[in-house]
Order: C-alpha cells, then structure tokens, then sequence
C-alpha cells in the first residue's frame, strides 16, 4: 500500500471532530464522549487524563479505530475512519497505528524479537532493518532478542511491547496506561523510551494515563470530564498536572 500517496503530509497524525457516543438507552443510558475535538499533531507525545469515568479510554478507542461513535469525525492521517467497512478498519489498524496497553500481551512462545515484528509478519511485510534496530537500540533489547517474555522482567517485557508497537512505524501510537503494571522505576523507563521515540524518530505518541508524573513526559495534557474536553496544558509538570487534577475531585465532590 503506497501510504504516503494516499497520505500527502499534513501535520496532522490525527484528529477527531464533534465525536460524540453514550452507552446504554433510557434511564442508563451514559454519555461517554460529547462531541470532542482533539488534533493530535506529528511528532508530538500528549497525554489523556481525567476523572475515573470521564471518557478517556472510550476517546482512545474511538480515535484508534477500536471502538465504534455515534457521531462525529475521526481521521488518521486523511482517512476518515466512518468512510471504512470493517477489513479496511482492521488494515489501517494494522499498518498505521501501533498499540500499547497495561498488560504486556507477548506471545510467550515467541522470543523477543518474533515478538516484536509479528504484527509485521501478520501482516506479510517485510521489516525495515535500519528501523527495526533503531528501535531495538533505543529500548535497549539489543542483548536480549533471543529471550522469551518470562525471561524478561516486567519492564523489559513492556519495552518489547513499546517496541513491536514502533516497529512497522505505524503514524500514530496509542497507549492505555502503558505504566500501569510496572513500578515507578521500569515505568519512567518505558516512558523514557516512548519520548524518545516522539524526540529522536519523529514518532506521535497518544498515552492515556491516571499519573501525573506519567503525564510529565508528554509535551502536552488533555483534561476530559464527563465526556467533555476542558483543559489543555502544554510542556507540563507532575506538580501542574496534579493541580488542575485537583480542581476536577471538587468539583465532581459538589456537583
Ligand atoms: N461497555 C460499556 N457499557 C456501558 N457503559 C460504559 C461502557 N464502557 C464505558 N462505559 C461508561 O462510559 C463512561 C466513560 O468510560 P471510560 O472507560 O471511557 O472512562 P475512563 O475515563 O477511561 O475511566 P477510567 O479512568 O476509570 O478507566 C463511564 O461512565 C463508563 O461507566
């Protein structure tokens, strides 16, 4: 697939317009997003944070192309994703945004590196050799392709899951409490390596997470509550962060 011809640059990795979706009917029905529009631009590393309930996974969902909204817009790249049937959704999933959720998924057959370019062996291409092993360098699993996941640690085994994300160099990475198995130590180091990659291979990095200190690595923050966007900070601090996450429990306590 020529990516690039359907894809002309546009500075713009992804973005949702007006996208709203609730759960449920009647009485239980919930609003889960209410008509939010986010642009999440190249090369930049935001977090989603919130409330507990606030939206931010079902965001996530909707804007990788996982779930489905019930009105709205979402594009990756210039594809709008309500333009797909399901096996053009489930291509652009595969070949253009890279995954990373808080339990680790690693096959435990597969060593390392079969893990790392198995979404690139399902998907019957070829790895970039030159971006595989920068990849790999920059996670620092140069010494250990060859082992199996319980060979690993716990961080370890994330960065191979940071790595396989990154390694068909998809145009957007998505990641659901990427540190939320791991202690504060691996965790700053998985973070570290997800930076980088947005600093030194241009990546765009989406993470969802519960922890401001998390949310310190990213270049950006997005606030949701009750389905709605409400703040943005830009180069945030874990002691910023923390303040603005503040204001939301008083307000959830007296509303
Ligand atoms: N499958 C579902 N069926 C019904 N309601 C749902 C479903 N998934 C989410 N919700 C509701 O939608 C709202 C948003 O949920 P979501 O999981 O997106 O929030 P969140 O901010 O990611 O929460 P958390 O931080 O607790 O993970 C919540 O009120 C939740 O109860």
């Amino acid at each position: 697939m020529d990516t690039l011809a359907q894809n002309p640059p546009t500075g713009i990795a992804a973005a949702t317009t007006d996208l709203s979706k609730a759960y449920g009917s009647g009485d239980t029905r919930v609003v889960a997003l209410d008509r939010v529009g986010i642009t999440f631009r190249e090369g930049e590393f935001t977090a989603i944070m919130g409330p507990s309930g606030s939206g931010k996974s079902t965001l996530m969902h909707c804007a990788a192309g996982l779930d489905a909204f019930d009105s709205g817009s979402v594009r990756i790249g210039t594809t709008e994703l309500g333009t797909l049937d399901d096996r053009q959704l489930t291509r652009l999933r595969r070949d253009r945004i890279g995954f990373i959720f808080q339990a680790f998924n690693l096959l435990p057959t597969l060593t390392a590196l079969e893990n790392i370019t198995l979404p690139l062996t399902i998907a019957g291409r070829r790895a970039d050799q030159q971006w595989l092993d920068r990849v790999v360098a920059m996670v620092g699993l140069s010494q250990r392709l060859d082992h199996r996941p319980a060979q690993l640690s716990g961080g370890q085994q994330q960065r191979v899951a940071v790595a396989r994300a990154l390694a068909s160099r998809p145009a957007i990475v998505f990641g659901d409490e990427p540190t939320g198995n791991l202690d504060s130590r691996a965790g700053g180091e998985v973070l570290g390596f997800l930076r980088d990659s947005v600093r030194e291979l241009g990546q765009t990095v989406v993470m969802v997470t519960h922890d401001p200190v998390a949310a310190g690595y990213a270049d950006r923050v997005v606030f949701l509550v009750d389905g709605r966007l409400v703040d943005e900070m830009a180069r945030p601090t874990p002691d910023r962060v923390l303040d603005v996450m503040k204001t939301f429990d008083t307000r959830t306590r007296t509303s």
